[in-house]
């Protein structure tokens, strides 16, 4: 099992530069810094901790191809190579309809535009030129291949994940939802004549750790309630969770009711959208997950109630796997 771990870049940056030093010193091996126009920019941020590390791989989890033109995405992740000195890694998914309509983007075929996208940066990170001329003539990588990861939840982006991608995050913490999303991307890789093990299959949680779990469980209720309220009916129905539940929460999100939201969150949307506990129950929690085909846990927000000491503990995980 690899182990990741998610920063949203939000805090002050010298804080964060620390915690991602701690977590290559506890043993993890993959950082993805998310992206979100809102937050501080992600490749600021992945060139500051490129700096600051010298073995962990690190890149956006994820970009998109609607913020940033592909040659730009291609030029930036060559630049992030250079500087971490061939730890670059991309993590690219097809972004969401809020911030799409709060920037007025047009979000269109969001399927063809991922695969046109990561064919014209991989075009661009071999040196090459694409189709309307252009190419990288003042930065190359590091690495020979850079690997490209894909954010995605759905059959259809699962599929296109298993044909073309290096690696998939899988923006959920539950055995069930792995299991409804391995054999799509098995299926996609199987058509492109790929086979699933060529695909490291990343569990991108919501994850929170501390020695008393109750600590842990509440740190985790925010974040899940937000994954909650964003979550297709096919997941709510695959999990148990009643829509009205969640419709109220979303009401609750939206008046900033943090304390009536955390109340809302139920043990089932615990169960469904986190992994919560003690650095045994993590354990546990992770194994299910290998049994069924996940390949790397990526420990996400919030981590812990307090982040050092909850990257920590997760070092104990990762010493123990
Ligand atoms: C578009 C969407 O794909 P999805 O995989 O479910 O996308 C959900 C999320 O993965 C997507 O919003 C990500 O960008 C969210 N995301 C992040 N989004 C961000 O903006 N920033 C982040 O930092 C971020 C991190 C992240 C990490 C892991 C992860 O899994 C997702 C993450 C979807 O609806 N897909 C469906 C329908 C696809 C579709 O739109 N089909 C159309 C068009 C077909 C075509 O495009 O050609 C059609 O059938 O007509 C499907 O895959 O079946």
């Amino acid at each position: 099992m690899k182990f990741g771990i998610e920063f949203v870049p939000q805090e002050p940056l010298d804080k964060l530069i620390k915690l991602a030093k701690l977590a290559e010193e506890v043993g993890f091996e993959y950082l993805w810094v998310t992206d979100h126009y809102n937050n501080k920019n992600v490749y600021e941020t992945l060139a500051l901790i490129a700096k600051e590390t010298s073995t962990i791989k690190l890149g956006p989890g994820v970009t998109n191809p609607y913020v940033r033109h592909p040659a730009i995405t291609a030029s930036a992740i060559a630049t992030l190579d250079e500087i971490s000195d061939g730890r670059a890694v991309l993590g690219m998914g097809p972004g969401d309809k809020k911030t799409f309509d709060a920037l007025g983007i047009e979000w269109t075929k969001p399927v063809s535009t991922i695969r046109e996208a990561i064919s014209t940066i991989r075009t661009l990170l071999a040196g090459e030129k694409t189709e309307k001329g252009a190419q990288l003539t003042g930065v190359k990588p590091v690495q020979e291949k850079i690997d490209i990861y894909m954010g995605a939840q759905g059959p259809m982006m699962l599929k296109t994940a298993g044909e073309i991608a290096d690696g998939v995050l899988i923006n959920a913490s539950n055995p069930k939802d792995f299991e409804a999303a391995i054999p799509n991307i098995k299926e996609g890789a199987e058509s492109a004549g790929r086979s699933i093990e060529d695909i490291d299959v990343a569990a991108y949680t919501c994850c929170s750790v501390d020695e008393d779990p109750e600590k842990a469980a509440g740190a985790a209720k925010i974040v899940v309630a937000f994954i909650a309220a964003g979550s297709p009916p096919p997941v709510l129905e695959r999990h148990g969770i009643e829509k009205e539940a969640v419709d109220k929460i979303g009401e609750l999100l939206g008046k900033g009711d943090f304390g009536g939201v955390s109340k809302a969150v139920d043990e089932k949307m615990m169960e469904a959208f986190s992994i919560t506990g003690t650095p045994d129950d993590i354990v546990s929690k992770i194994k299910d997950l290998e049994k069924i085909g996940v390949t790397q846990f990526v420990a996400g927000s919030p981590i812990g109630p307090e982040k050092e000491k909850s990257i920590k503990l997760l070092g104990e995980v990762i010493e123990s796997y």
